[in-house]
This record gives C-alpha cells, sequence and structure tokens, in this order.
C-alpha cells in the first residue's frame, strides 16, 4: 500500500473510533492497528511485541544514516463512558467511548509512520502504540518491562494530545511542564449498618462520607497557594443499598492534580490527614489509597522543545499556539522522566470537552497533524 491517504485515514478513524476498549483489553484495537501497519511498505520496518503487556505494538523505522532514534508515542485505550454523539460510526462497545481522542491520536500516528515507510527517514524511528494511558499507566510498564532497551530506545520521545478548544489541526505546546501530575484516590469508609429508624446503634458511613467530601473541599480553598493551584475531583461515590437502611460502608474515588511533584505530594498528604480526621470524629476505619502509578507531571525538555516550536512557529503550513499549563494528567510524563522529548497538543476544535459523552473531533486535524509532524521530524532529522 501506498502512504495513507486523507480517505483511508478518515475511514481508519472511524473504524478505530467504532471499537473502544478499555485500559488493558484494547486487543481488538492492536489486531486491527497490527493489520493496517503490516499493509505499509515493510522495507525498512520491524514490528515488535510484548508479551507481558500485550496490546502494546511498537514498530521500528531503520534511518539510512541514522545519527539518533526519534521515539513516537500515541496511546490506544478509550473511556468507560457511554457514547451520545448519534454518530453513524458511534461505539459498537456499550459503556466504552474514545472520548478522549485516542483514535483521533492513532490515526495520526499510522499516518506519520505510513509516510516514513515509504519515504525512508535519516535517523531511526520508533512508534509506541501504548495501552493504558486513562488508568493502569501502560508507559510505565512498558518501560519496566524494559521494552525500550537496546536499538528500541529512543534519543528523544514525542506524542501529542488532541484539545477541542484549539482550531481543528492547530499545534500546541510550551516550554516546561505541559500537564499536571496526578494521584489516583480511592477511600474506604466502614462503620456500621442499621435500620434506619434507630441511628443511636449504627454508625452512618454516607453522614461520615458528606463530611468527607466537604472537608476535602478545603484542602486546595485553605491549604494551597491560590497562585500554585491544584485540582480534586472527587468523581464516584457509593453507598448504601435503600432508603430504610442506614449505610455501613462507603466507597469513594476521584482523582488530585497538580502542576509539581511538591504540590501533588502536599495534596495527597492532606487528604490522608483529612480521611483520618474524619475517621476519629466519626468512629470509623477510614482506607485512603492514593496511587500516582505513572502520572508524573509532564515535563517538556527545553532543549528538544525549542526547536519544535521553532519549527512550528515557522512552518508555513501550520497554525501554532503558545498554550498555558493544563490540569489534565498523561502517562507520557513518566515516559518523559526517562527519555526526553516533548508533548504538544493538537486541536480538534469541538464544543464538548475530552472525557464528555458528546465529543466530536473535527477530522480535519488528521491531516494537519501529520503534516505538522512529519514536517517536523524530518527537519529535526536534517540538523
Ligand atoms: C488527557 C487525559 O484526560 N488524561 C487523563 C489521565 C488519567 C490520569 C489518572 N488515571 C487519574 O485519573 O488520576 C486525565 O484524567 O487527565
Amino acid at each position: 500500500m501506498a502512504v495513507l491517504t486523507e480517505k483511508n485515514l478518515i475511514q481508519i478513524r472511524r473504524d478505530l473510533h467504532a471499537m473502544p476498549e478499555l485500559a488493558l483489553n484494547e486487543f481488538r484495537t492492536a489486531a486491527y492497528l497490527e493489520k493496517v501497519i503490516t499493509g505499509f511498505n515493510q522495507q525498512y520496518l520491524t514490528i515488535k511485541h510484548v508479551p507481558d503487556l500485550p496490546t502494546a505494538l511498537l514498530v521500528r523505522v531503520a534511518g539510512s544514516a541514522p545519527q539518533r532514534t526519534l521515539g513516537y508515542r500515541t496511546d490506544i485505550d478509550a473511556l468507560p463512558v457511554s457514547e451520545k454523539t448519534g454518530l453513524p460510526f458511534a461505539s459498537k462497545n456499550p459503556g466504552v467511548m474514545h472520548a478522549c481522542g485516542h483514535d483521533i491520536h492513532m490515526t495520526v500516528a499510522l499516518g506519520v509512520l505510513s509516510y516514513f515507510s515509504e519515504h525512508q527517514p535519516t535517523d531511526n524511528l520508533i512508534f509506541f502504540f501504548q495501552p493504558a494511558e486513562e488508568s493502569q499507566n501502560g508507559g510505565k510498564l512498558a518501560y519496566e518491562l524494559g521494552v525500550f532497551e537496546g536499538e528500541w530506545r529512543p534519543d528523544e520521545f514525542y506524542g501529542l494530545h488532541d484539545n477541542p478548544d484549539l482550531p481543528a489541526g492547530a499545534i500546541g505546546c510550551r516550554l516546561g511542564t505541559l500537564f499536571a501530575g496526578t494521584t489516583e484516590v480511592n477511600i474506604d469508609l466502614e462503620g456500621k449498618g442499621g435500620h434506619a429508624a434507630y441511628p443511636q446503634d449504627a454508625n452512618d458511613m454516607v453522614v461520615a462520607a458528606a463530611h468527607l467530601i466537604s472537608q476535602v473541599q478545603t484542602i486546595i480553598s485553605r491549604s494551597i497557594d491560590p497562585i500554585e493551584g491544584g485540582v480534586i475531583t472527587l468523581g464516584k461515590l457509593e453507598a448504601g443499598t435503600i432508603r430504610n437502611v442506614i449505610a455501613g460502608h462507603a466507597h469513594i474515588e476521584g482523582t488530585i492534580r497538580g502542576l509539581t511533584q511538591v504540590m501533588i505530594e502536599k495534596i495527597d498528604q492532606r487528604l490522608q490527614e483529612v480521611g483520618d480526621g474524619i475517621a476519629k470524629s466519626f468512629n470509623a476505619d477510614v482506607t485512603v489509597t492514593l496511587n500516582q502509578g505513572g502520572y508524573l507531571p509532564v515535563e517538556n525538555d527545553p532543549e528538544l522543545t525549542q526547536p519544535f516550536i521553532d519549527y512550528m512557529e515557522n512552518a508555513s503550513d501550520v497554525n501554532y499556539i503558545e498554550t498555558k499549563p493544563a490540569m489534565t494528567g498523561e502517562d507520557f510524563g513518566y515516559l518523559l522522566s526517562k527519555i526526553p522529548g516533548t508533548m504538544f497538543w493538537l486541536g480538534v476544535e469541538d464544543d464538548s470537552q475530552l472525557h464528555s459523552a458528546t465529543l466530536n473531533p473535527n477530522e480535519a486535524a488528521i491531516m494537519a497533524g501529520i503534516n505538522a509532524i512529519t514536517g517536523f521530524m524530518t527537519d529535526r532529522m536534517a540538523r
């Protein structure tokens, strides 16, 4: 097959959109990606599987006169969101949706790979199709499995995230921190259930959870420097079974975000303290489980990011926009803590936000993204 056309790419994106899979379960997605890739010119390509991370896929493109190896990473997982776009190619997997645009990410990566499979690069290229970005930190898992050893280790790593707030096809970036680090939070409150009519004989975990949730809101407003900021979102609460039974258990899930590691650790510590305080005042067992995994702040390396920005600012066909740091998280932060590189935004212009059931990225971003990235990589390899 020759380089993928815009028509091929749109079809690929729609196929991928219709078959979203959750973190570490992306088996059909990985098989689809591999099928597309095996249709490319194989002369310069080597495909690598990772037995202990079976939905990961790596492809190496051998350079003609390599001085270095450039890495390009895309994430491939979806979210537990029930799609409400009404699109003809909407998710066929009930309750699961590419609500974060990873279908666009994968399509752009395939487009760039397709280009370099026909136009041999001078440097080596590694494409990493990464499972489990939304949870389970697939990037960290891969790194710890030694996936990037030997000739599979990039010297510099690049990756994008789509952004509905930017015009379709625009490239957004900045020096330094692009995305927050995050900590996943689980809180279990254990008391004593009982009859709704006899609260004196029970220990109500709905009331304890309500107090905990309210107190947690004071961490950002009262303990954190407002100039630095931070976020705690408790997105899930489960407690009780019926109106006239006092709940003896409550379970809360959430996420903490901060732009520095110090900030994340401070918020983590305050959350633990609030949990301990609620345990004492409600005579409950409160277990706060915090897991940062690989979601470190995404730090763009200044030496590599400045040439990236220079290219994007000066390329006649790129709409470059300098962006502010965002409180979204990304486990590419972990990979960038090991291998220097740059993460950037690709504008997909939509009224719906990331993680929304109505997200409908503008597909014009696909070709614009591919052109910007192949252009940048070609320029980078010439230096
Ligand atoms: C870009 C994006 O939306 N990323 C996710 C990453 C999830 C981080 C982690 N699992 C957590 O929830 O703490 C995000 O929610 O920002």
